[in-house]
């Protein structure tokens, strides 16, 4: 049989326009030269990846996302390597970031129907993920983009792992998104995902993370805490569903299918979901 892990090189490819710079290397438009298929070519710099001893982690960004499909996880078709790069193979998503919708929303939010389909978009990628094993830890706008029909896919895994994990990882970037078990630097399991996915419904229907505080002590003690306090426009049904997810205490937290089955996600899925039941 044909093996379909082709060994790609740079020349199969037209490089277009950059797509984004990234903390490792950039992110370009480009086509496979005899499919013409479009991806996205993610650019890493082997030099910055040993500087950070990133590798190892890189080495698991790859095996996972290679191995998972999900309409919302954005697709790794493969990898390759040359001497100073390694290059990431992904599906490219043609509506851009998340973080660039939201902001370019006239109150820099989104509507409550619109973040309860990203929610539920996101709870049934994480549900394939954590049935796999696979717990993401590091779910946050910026790492979110938009599918063709405006749908949610998640990239980047560089934080992913096989659960449980206790990896003290050097916490580096906003804690804004980090659980409680995590910035104590305590033994987390998949319910860190459950946290974030509060974090960033929080930040969809706000345009503000809910621990984010001009000292860095401020959010700490506002994340140990779960101190979470809400707009006056928030719904009632919202409210409920968030302060379920931002739990101190991980068993507390919703589980995945109660998220999916919350009133909030309910009442505002897409009509096909809720159709009336045939008498
Ligand atoms: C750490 S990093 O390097 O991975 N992140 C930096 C970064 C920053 C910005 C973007 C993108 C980005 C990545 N993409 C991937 Cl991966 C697949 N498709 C896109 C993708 N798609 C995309 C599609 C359309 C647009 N447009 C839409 C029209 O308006 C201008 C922007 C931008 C990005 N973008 C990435």
């Amino acid at each position: 049989a044909n093996d379909d892990r082709q060994k790609w090189v740079l020349q199969d490819f037209d490089i277009g326009r950059a797509l984004g710079k990234g903390k490792f290397g950039s992110v370009y438009l480009a086509r496979e030269k005899k499919s013409k298929y479009i991806v996205a070519l993610k650019v890493l710099f082997k030099s910055q990846i040993f500087e950070a001893n990133f590798e190892y982690q890189l080495k698991r960004e790859i095996e996972i996302q290679t191995h998972l499909r999900h309409p919302n996880i954005l697709k790794m078709y493969g990898y390759f390597h040359d001497d100073k790069r390694v290059y990431m193979i992904l599906e490219f998503a043609p509506k851009g970031e998340l973080f660039k919708e939201m902001k370019s929303q006239e109150n820099g939010r989104f509507s409550e129907e619109r973040t309860a389909n990203y929610v539920s978009q996101l709870a049934s990628a994480l549900q394939y993920c954590h049935e796999r094993n696979v717990i993401h830890r590091d779910i946050k706008l910026e790492n979110l983009l938009l599918g063709a029909k405006g749908e949610l896919k998640i990239a980047d895994f560089g934080w992913s792992v096989h659960t449980p994990s206790s990896k003290r990882n050097t916490l580096c970037g906003t804690l804004d998104y980090l659980p409680p078990e995590m910035i104590l630097g305590l033994e987390h399991d998949e319910k860190v995902d459950i946290w974030s996915l509060g974090v960033l419904c929080f930040e969809c229907l706000t345009g503000k993370p809910p621990f984010e505080a001009a000292e860095y002590a401020e959010t700490y003690r506002r994340i140990k805490n779960a101190i979470v306090i809400y707009p006056p426009y928030i719904s009632a049904l919202a409210r409920d569903l968030i302060s379920k997810l931002l739990r101190v205490q991980p068993s507390e937290r919703l589980s995945l299918p109660k998220i999916l089955t919350h009133e909030w996600i309910i009442k505002h899925t897409s009509s096909k979901n809720n159709e009336p039941i045939a008498a």
